[in-house]
C-alpha cells in the first residue's frame, strides 16, 4: 500500500533526524547532557575507534559527483546564483541536514561562490572533507590540502539550516586571518560572521555569538561557556533557562553564547589531544597580598639539596620531598612570620612549588618576561597565553624569582576539561593533517570517527634524514652549516628553521650570525610582525627561524622563483614529544603538490631524549664512534623517546579526566554543581 510505504519512509526520515540532531533545536541554550551515548567500556571504545577509522571510497565518489554537478553552476549569472542560494536556505531551514541531496546542492553552491569570491573552487577531496564534517566526523586531510576553505562547507551548510556554528582555530591570529579571508563568501550567502578573540569585552563577545558563524579559539569559546555556566548558577537545568528566556532575569546580564550546537574544529588533534591534559579553570583574581611568603619560600628551598631533600620527576613536572626534606622544611620555616608555615600540608605544598619554580620552569622556554610580567608560552603553539597563570602559588613564585610585581592569587569559579566541553556539542566535527594515530582516543573520548581523505596531488616533499649530534653547540653549528649549504648550492631556496623554544630560536639566530647569514625570527616576542614575516618566508633567499608559531595552520606561499628553485626547505632542530607536531612543521613544505624538502638536526642532550629515553641516549653516546650519528640508530632513539612521551601523556589525559569525574561527583554530592 502506497500510504504505508510513505508512512514508513517518513518515520524513517524522522528517526534519522532525531538520531542525528539534524534539525535546529528550538531550545534556549541547546547542548548535550554530560553522559555520552556512544560509550561502552573504554578498552572496547578504543578498539571500536581504531576499527572505524579508514578511507571511504563511496564518499569520495559522492564528492566527485558534487564537483561535476557544480560545473553546471559556472555559466549562471550572479543574480541567478544568489536566488538559488536564497531558495536553498529556505529548504535547509525546513528540512535541516536530514536530506543528503540538499547537502550536495549546498556544497555545489559553496564551491561556485568560493570560486567567484576567492578564485578557488573546492577540489573533490575538499568536498569529501566537508561531507565527513557535516556528518559529525573527523577528516584527516594532509597539511596544505586547503582545510581553511574546506571549513566553509560544513559551516555554511549548518548555518543555512539554522544552526549556530562555532569554527575553532588554534590561535587568535588564525581566527582573525580565516574570518577576514572567508567573510566575502559567508556574506554572499547572507550569513553573518563573528570573531571572538582575546581581550574583547563581554558585550562585544555577546554580539559575536549572535552571528550565524563564529570563529574563535578553543580557549576563548570554552571560557565563554564557563562564564555562562557561572552566570546560570548551580541550577542550570533546561527549565531554568526557559524561564529566564521567557520572563528575563533582570538582575542578571544575558548569557554570552547561544548554546553548543555545531562545532567545526580545525587542527582537531591539537585541541582534542595535546591541549586536553589540563582542565580549563575560570578564576577570579584576588587582590595581591605580598606578605613576603614567596620570597621566603624561594630563600628556604635554595638551602635544600636535590636527592637528599627532594626528588624531581622532570617528565611529569613533579617535585617530591623526601622524609628528610619534610623535616628540614619544618625546621627552616620555624620562626618565619607567615601563617602558611604553621600548617604542615600548606608548608610542604609551597616548598614543592618553590622548588618547581626554580628548577622546572625556565625563562624563554616555559615563559617570557615582557612588560614586567611573567607570560606563559604554550609550547605546542609557540605563543604567549595572555592572562593565563599557573595555579597554587606557582605563578607568584616565578614572579618572585624573576623579581617582577606579584599578581594576586586566583579563586576557582568554574572548571571543565576539553573532553567534557566538546562532548556537549549536539554536533561535533573536525579536521587535521595528523589525526589517524589518535583515532581510538578520539572515538573513546569524543565519539568522533576518523575518515582519511586522500591528497589532491601527490606529495613531492623529500626528507633528507636525521643527524644526531654530540651536544647543543655542535648542533647549532651544523644547523648554520646546513642553511649555508642549501642557500649556496640550491639557488637561494627559502629555508624555515623550526625550534622548540624562544631561547632556541635565538640560539639559531646567533649561530647564523656567526656565519654571516641574516634571518628573521618568529617567536612569542615577535608576534606583532607575524603576518609580515610569514608572507616573506616563501621568497627566494629568505631564512626564517621560528618556534611552533610557524607550525600548524601557517601557510607559507612560495614566490614563483622559490617554487622553481625547489620550494621551501624545513630544518627541525629538536623533535617534539609527539611526532604529530614534527609532521605539522614539516608540512609547511610541499603543500598542494609544491616541491619542498625537510631534514632534522638534533643533539643527544635534547630535552626529549634526556627526559624520555635517558638510558638509551647514554648507551648510544657511549658506543658512538663518530658524530653525527645518522640513519637507524638516530631514528630508533627518536621513536623510543616519542613513544614513551606519548604513553605518558595519554596516561596523564586519562588521569585528568578521571580526577575531573571524581571532582564533579564530589561537587554534586556537596550541592555545588
Ligand atoms: N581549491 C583550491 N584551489 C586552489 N588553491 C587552493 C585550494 N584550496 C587551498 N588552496 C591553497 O592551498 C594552500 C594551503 O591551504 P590551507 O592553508 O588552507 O591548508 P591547510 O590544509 O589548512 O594547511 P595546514 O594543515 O598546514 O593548516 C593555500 O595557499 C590555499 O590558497
Amino acid at each position: 500500500m502506497p500510504e504505508l510505504a510513505a508512512f514508513r519512509a517518513s518515520a524513517r526520515a524522522l528517526w534519522r533526524e532525531v538520531r542525528s540532531d539534524a534539525r535546529p533545536v528550538i531550545a534556549p541554550y541547546p547542548e548535550r547532557g554530560p553522559a555520552p551515548s556512544w560509550k561502552w567500556d573504554r578498552p572496547v571504545d578504543l578498539l571500536v575507534g581504531r576499527a572505524l577509522a579508514g578511507e571511504r571510497p563511496a564518499m569520495l565518489a559522492r564528492a566527485e559527483a558534487i564537483a561535476e554537478a557544480a560545473e553546471a553552476l559556472c555559466p549562471l549569472d550572479d543574480a541567478d546564483l544568489d536566488a538559488r542560494c536564497a531558495a536553498l536556505r529556505v529548504r535547509l531551514m525546513r528540512h535541516g541536514l536530514s536530506d543528503p541531496a540538499l547537502i550536495d546542492q549546498c556544497f555545489a553552491l559553496i564551491r561556485e561562490v568560493t570560486g567567484r569570491m576567492l578564485g578557488m573552487r573546492h577540489f573533490p577531496v575538499q568536498l569529501m572533507g566537508g561531507l565527513v564534517m557535516v556528518e559529525g566526523g573527523l577528516a584527516e586531510m594532509a597539511t596544505g590540502e586547503g582545510k581553511t576553505i574546506t571549513a566553509l562547507l560544513p559551516a555554511i551548510t549548518g548555518a543555512m539550516a539554522g544552526m549556530p556554528v562555532h569554527v575553532f582555530t588554534v590561535n587568535d591570529y588564525l581566527a582573525e586571518r580565516d574570518a577576514a579571508k572567508l567573510r566575502p563568501v559567508y556574506e554572499r550567502f547572507g550569513l553573518s560572521l563573528g570573531v571572538v578573540i582575546h581581550g574583547q569585552e563581554t558585550p562585544e563577545r555577546r554580539a559575536a555569538y549572535r552571528a550565524d558563524v563564529v570563529y574563535g579559539t578553543n580557549k576563548e569559546i570554552t571560557f565563554d561557556y564557563l562564564r555562562d555556566q557561572t552566570a546560570l548558577g548551580p541550577k542550570r537545568g533546561a527549565a531554568r533557562r526557559v524561564m529566564r528566556d521567557l520572563f528575563g532575569d533582570r538582575a542578571r546580564e544575558p548569557l554570552i553564547m547561544r548554546g553548543l550546537y555545531f562545532a567545526v574544529v580545525d587542527e582537531a588533534d591539537s585541541i582534542f589531544i595535546d591541549e586536553a591534559r589540563t582542565p580549563l579553570i575560570l578564576s577570579a583574581e584576588m587582590p595581591a597580598n605580598d606578605d613576603g611568603l614567596y620570597l621566603a619560600a624561594l630563600e628556604l628551598v635554595r638551602q635544600l639539596e636535590e636527592g637528599r631533600h627532594y626528588r624531581i620527576r622532570e617528565a611529569d613536572r613533579a617535585v617530591e620531598l623526601t622524609e628528610r626534606g619534610h623535616r628540614v622544611v619544618a625546621e627552616l620555616s620555624e620562626g618565619l612570620p607567615q601563617t602558611r608555615w604553621r600548617i604542615r600540608q600548606a608548608r610542604e605544598q609551597i616548598a614543592s612549588q618553590a622548588i618547581a619554580a626554580l628548577r622546572l620552569y625556565q625563562r624563554d622556554r616555559d615563559y617570557i618576561v615582557a612588560e614586567d610580567k611573567v607570560q606563559i608560552v604554550d609550547e605546542s603553539t609557540g605563543r604567549v597565553m595572555a592572562d593565563r597563570s599557573w595555579e597554587g602559588g606557582l605563578h607568584q613564585l616565578i614572579e618572585a624569582k624573576e623579581e617582577v610585581e606579584l599578581s594576586g592569587t586566583r579563586n576557582t569559579m568554574a572548571r571543565i576539561t576539553y573532553q567534557r566541553f566538546f562532548r556537549r556539542y549536539l554536533r561535533l566535527s573536525g579536521m587535521s593533517g595528523t589525526v589517524k594515530e589518535t583515532a581510538p582516543e578520539l572515538w573513546a573520548d569524543y565519539g568522533l570517527k576518523v575518515t582519511v581523505v586522500p591528497r589532491n596531488r601527490p606529495n613531492l616533499r623529500r626528507d633528507r634524514g636525521h643527524q644526531l649530534h654530540a651536544d647543543a653547540a655542535s648542533k647549532w653549528a651544523a644547523v648554520a652549516e646546513a642553511v649555508r649549504t642549501v642557500r649556496e648550492e640550491e639557488g637561494q631556496r627559502p629555508i624555515l628553521v623550526g625550534t622548540r623554544s624562544v631561547g632556541d630560536s635565538e640560539a639559531v639566530a646567533a649561530a647564523l650570525d656567526r656565519v654571516g647569514i641574516a634571518c628573521r625570527i618568529l617567536n612569542a616576542r615577535q608576534d606583532a610582525e607575524e603576518a609580515e614575516i610569514v608572507a616573506a618566508a616563501g621568497r627566494i633567499g629568505a631564512v626564517t627561524v621560528a618556534t611552533n608559531m610557524a607550525g600548524r595552520g601557517t601557510d607559507i606561499e612560495l614566490s614563483k622563483e622559490a617554487h622553481a628553485a625547489g620550494g621551501l626547505h624545513v630544518i627541525l632542530t629538536a623533535f617534539h614529544e609527539t611526532p604529530r607536531i614534527d609532521r605539522q612543521l614539516e608540512g609547511r613544505a610541499g603543500r598542494q603538490g609544491d616541491p619542498g624538502s625537510t631534514q632534522a638536526i638534533t643533539a643527544i642532550d635534547d630535552e626529549l631524549y634526556a627526559l624520555f629515553a635517558p638510558r638509551a641516549a647514554r648507551a648510544l653516546k657511549a658506543s658512538a664512534k663518530a658524530w653525527p650519528i645518522e640513519g637507524r640508530p638516530a631514528n630508533l632513539l627518536r621513536r623510543w623517546a616519542q613513544g614513551a612521551a606519548e604513553r605518558r601523556h595519554a596516561a596523564s589525559r586519562r588521569q585528568t579526566e578521571l580526577s575531573e569525574e571524581r571532582l564533579q561527583k564530589t561537587m554534586a554530592f556537596s550541592g555545588t554543581a
